[in-house]
């Protein structure tokens, strides 16, 4: 509860497929008047990705796919390197990360580690986001991944070296946020070493 917001008004301005409101509300400022402000919120639900990594290899599993909102802003083909993730159904957070997991890159695990949440984009979208790591091993394979044709993913998956990938975040081959902060958690955390 926030006693310095007052009036809050709701306009949906698109729910072709997400939703768009625009709200208007009063808030205090720091000397004690109500201003009027206005704020677009976008409302996509919430979300959940995980980090799968082997140890004994040293990889982890990452994905490729077409992300247009990227290619309209200065990524030249618009394939975007990322972990796995997929937004939340019906399910919990847990259920639908394994589920993503198994559709997006083949591999069925059934233990994963809640590691953090994070909002992703405050200013403008209301999406919070939770975030996995899990171990994997090849045995865990059931198919060949690359997520539902029926929804026109075409997912690449991709196992790669964790300093190789950990190094593309440097070189500006891996741009997307929670593929950092999870390649960064492994990094600090010494999440792929054996001992
Ligand atoms: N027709 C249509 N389909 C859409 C639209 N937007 C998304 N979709 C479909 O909805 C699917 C959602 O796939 P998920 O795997 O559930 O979600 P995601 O797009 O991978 O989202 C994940 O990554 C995002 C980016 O980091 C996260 O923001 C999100 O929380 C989640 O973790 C997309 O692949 C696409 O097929 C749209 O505007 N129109
Ligand atoms: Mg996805």
């Amino acid at each position: 509860m926030n006693h310095k917001i007052r009036n809050i008004q709701k306009i949906l301005l698109s729910d072709n497929w997400y939703t768009l409101n625009k709200f208007s509300f009063e808030y205090q400022n720091q000397h004690g008047q109500w201003q009027l402000q206005h704020r677009e919120a976008y409302d996509r639900g919430n979300g959940a990705t995980i980090l799968l990594y082997n140890k004994a290899k040293g990889t982890v599993i990452l994905t490729r796919q077409f992300r247009m909102p990227t290619y309209i802003n200065g990524n030249p083909d618009g394939l975007l390197i990322e972990t796995c993730a997929g937004l939340l159904e019906q399910d919990n957070p847990e259920d639908c990360i394994k589920r993503e997991a198994e559709e997006e890159t083949g591999y069925k695990v059934d233990q994963v580690q809640k590691l953090f949440e994070a909002y992703m984009s405050p200013g403008s979208v209301t999406e919070i986001i939770h975030f996995f790591a899990a171990e994997y091993a090849q045995d865990m394979q059931v198919s060949a991944g690359g997520g539902l044709a029926h929804e026109q993913e075409n997912i690449e998956v991709l196992e790669l070296d964790f300093e190789r990938a950990y190094s593309m975040i440097q070189s500006g081959e891996i741009k997307d946020g929670k593929t950092i902060m999870l390649l960064q958690y492994a990094k600090i955390n010494n999440l792929l070493d054996s001992r």
